[in-house]
């Protein structure tokens, strides 16, 4: 496909998830639909459609409209890439820019640059403070590709070298011990040696250094509360504590015997029916449902979708989750309470409502400024009153 069909189709595929479509579903669709399109060809107009996503608002205030069409051509401006070298009707690149369209945008309000809901800029600055803008700013923008080095097989150089045998080269990140950021060929991992042997697995950097944040030691017993995918429990086992994965939905947990066997690491699933059996632990994780704020660069359609009702829906199930994991610690256990937004109402706020009864002993919240993506963890001890 010539550069101006892809950009024709990523007009479709955005045109289908405006309407309502989740953007991964969008994609698969027209994928079945055009198999003549290669691989290249897919992701390429797979990046053009969530880079628009990322940047819709200020795309569509570029482009002077709310479909597809007016979308990509604000985000071409918006990339300094004049749109009139891609919508020149020729073969099947778009047609070309009408009179209207070729009218310069206005300026983009602040708001719109920052590609931000008007209703969430005023949490973002309540929680981030001077940081705020500089955040949103990075959230425009493609997230790193990050690997966990499986550090109970190999240590970093070593996944390094391996992984630089299949073209995928990376280099180490500060934010974790065990953190490698791909810089090229990322799209290779999967297919690595490295990875199906179980050396490397796909992991936000923030995400892994969220779990050295938790003094794990080898053989304590660790609830993973909301294990979902088992990416944390993984990260843990790793480091040699014995997990059990629970999560409200069994079916999410379903890879999770695959990626241990994959990573030579044991992970007992719990059903929520037999869990009460499996308490006490030393530790209960709950990285619990949030809006995704801090992962709004690999999920951006979530930054358009999450609304204010939705967000104090999501807050009520937290609290919810923070008081049922408090009941399977063992004495002088503790509590981790984490998510993957940058809302102190869904962090900080959350774990003041502990206060009395547990003593915050770790607390970090994690920011694209430091590379990986927003992630806040606190780690809570029982307070004993004396006397
Ligand atoms: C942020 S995801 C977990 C991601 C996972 N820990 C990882 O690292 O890959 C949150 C998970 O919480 C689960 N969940 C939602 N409500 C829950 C509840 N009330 N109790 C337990 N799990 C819940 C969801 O099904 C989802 O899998």
């Amino acid at each position: 496909m010539t550069p101006g069909a892809r950009v024709a189709a990523a007009i479709e595929v955005l045109d289908t998830i405006l309407s309502g479509q989740p953007a991964e579903k969008a994609l698969t669709g027209w994928a079945r639909s055009h198999r003549f399109a290669g691989s290249k060809d897919r992701a390429a107009i797979r990046d053009h459609v969530f880079d628009a996503l990322r940047r819709l608002r200020s795309s569509q205030a570029l482009g002077g409209g709310a479909d597809g069409r007016a979308t990509m051509i604000g985000l071409l401006r918006g990339q300094g890439i004049d749109p009139e070298t891609l919508f020149n009707g020729i073969g099947h690149a778009p047609k070309e820019l009408s009179a209207f369209e070729q009218q310069p945008a206005t300026k983009p309000t602040t708001a719109e640059t920052l590609d931000c809901p008007d209703w969430c800029y005023p949490l973002f600055q309540n929680s981030l403070g001077d940081e705020c803008d500089a955040v949103l700013k990075l959230l425009r923008d493609r997230a790193p590709v990050f690997l966990r080095v499986n550090l109970a097989k190999v240590n970093r150089e070593e996944a390094q070298s391996q992984l630089a045998k299949d073209g995928v080269i990376s280099r180490s990140h500060d934010l974790a011990s065990s953190a490698l950021e791909v810089v090229e060929n990322p799209r290779k991992v999967s297919a690595s040696s490295a990875y199906s042997n179980g050396l490397v697995e796909l992991q936000d950097a923030a995400s892994q250094a969220l779990v050295e944040q938790l003094g794990i030691r080898p053989g304590m017993r660790v609830l993973d509360y909301c294990a979902g995918g088992g990416g944390k429990s993984l990260a843990m086992a790793a480091l040699g504590a014995e997990v059990v994965a629970h999560d409200i939905s069994t079916r999410r947990m379903k890879d999770i015997p695959t990626r241990a066997r994959r990573a030579g690491v044991e992970i007992e699933i719990c059903s929520p029916e037999n869990l009460s059996k499996q308490a006490p632990f030393d530790l209960v994780l709950a990285d619990a449902p949030c809006s995704g704020s801090g992962s709004w660069r690999r999920d951006p359609q979530g930054k358009w979708s999450l609304s204010r009702e939705r967000l104090d829906e999501i807050r009520s199930i937290q609290s919810d989750i923070l008081k049922k994991i408090q009941s399977y610690t063992a004495d002088g256990g503790a509590i981790a309470y984490a998510t993957c937004s940058l809302f102190r109402s869904e962090n900080q706020d959350q774990v003041a409502t502990l206060s009395g009864q547990w003593a915050v002993k770790q607390e970090r919240q994690f920011t694209p400024l430091d590379g990986g993506d927003g992630f806040y963890i606190a780690l809570l001890t029982r307070e004993f009153s004396v006397g």
